[in-house]
C-alpha cells in the first residue's frame, strides 16, 4: 500500500498511527511539498487534490485522511474493531469527534497560525478566541468519557491526537484544560505510533515561527 506523506504533517500522523494500531505496514513514499512535489503531473494524477495524506491500496487511491483511517479499518480491521465498531451509534459518535477535529478543531488551529508562521502576520485575538472555544469544546467532551468518543480508544483519539500533540509542540497553552491535559497524558506516549507521532511532531516544530 504505497502511502504519500510527510512526517510533520498532522493529517499523515494520524493514518500513520492508524496503521500501526491495525498491524498495518505502509509502503511510505516522502512527498516534499517545500520542493512542489506535490504539483507534478504524475502525482496530480494520482491525487487531483494535490493533498497529503494520500494512500493507494493496489490502485485504489484515496486521500482525505480521515475518510482513509475509516477505510483502513473497513478493509483491514477486526469484525467490529473495536477503532470504529459497527454500532450505528458509537460510530456516530466518532464520525461526530472526526468532523470536529477537522472543521473546528484543527481549523481554528490552523486559522490563527498559519498566517502567522506562514505570512509572518501578527496574532489574530478574535481568531484566538476561536481556537480556545475549540478546545473548551473538547474539554467538555473529555470531561464526559474517558476517551474521545466513549470508553475506550477510538479512530477519534488517533486523529485527535494529532492535532492536540501539535498544539503541544508548538506551545499552545493547555494548562487550563483539565480534561484534555488527563486524556492527553494517558495516550501521548501509549498509543500505537506514537513515538513517530511525536517525531513528526518535531519536524513540524521547525516549520513554526512564531
Ligand atoms: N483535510 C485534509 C488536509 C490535507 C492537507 O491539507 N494536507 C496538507 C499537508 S498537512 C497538504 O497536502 N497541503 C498541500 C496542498 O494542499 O497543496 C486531510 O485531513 O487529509
Amino acid at each position: 500500500m504505497d502511502f504519500y506523506y510527510l512526517p510533520l504533517s498532522a493529517p499523515c500522523r494520524s493514518v500513520i498511527m492508524t496503521a500501526k494500531a491495525l498491524g498495518i505496514e505502509l509502503n511510505k513514499k516522502l512527498l516534499n511539498l517545500f520542493e512542489g512535489e506535490h504539483l507534478k503531473p504524475e502525482f496530480l494524477k494520482i491525487n487531483p487534490q494535490h493533498t497529503i495524506p494520500t494512500l493507494v491500496d493496489n490502485g485504489f487511491a484515496m486521500w482525505e485522511s480521515r475518510a482513509i483511517m475509516v477505510y483502513l479499518v473497513e478493509k483491514y480491521g477486526k469484525q467490529n474493531d473495536p477503532l470504529y465498531p459497527s454500532c450505528p451509534k458509537k460510530r456516530a459518535l466518532i464520525n461526530q469527534r472526526l468532523y470536529f477535529d477537522m472543521g473546528t478543531l484543527w481549523k481554528s488551529y490552523a486559522d490563527y497560525t498559519y498566517p502567522q508562521f506562514r505570512e509572518n502576520k501578527p496574532a489574530d485575538p478574535e481568531l484566538f478566541k476561536k481556537f480556545e472555544s475549540a478546545l473548551e469544546f473538547l474539554n467538555i467532551f473529555l470531561s464526559q468519557s474517558k476517551y474521545a468518543a466513549g470508553q475506550t480508544m477510538t479512530l477519534a483519539d488517533l486523529a485527535i491526537l494529532a492535532s492536540v500533540s501539535t498544539f503541544d509542540v508548538v506551545q499552545m497553552d493547555l494548562s487550563k484544560y483539565e480534561h484534555i491535559l488527563r486524556w492527553y497524558n494517558m495516550l501521548k506516549d501509549t498509543a500505537p505510533g506514537a513515538a513517530e507521532n511525536w517525531a513528526g511532531c518535531l519536524e513540524m516544530k521547525k516549520y513554526f515561527k512564531k
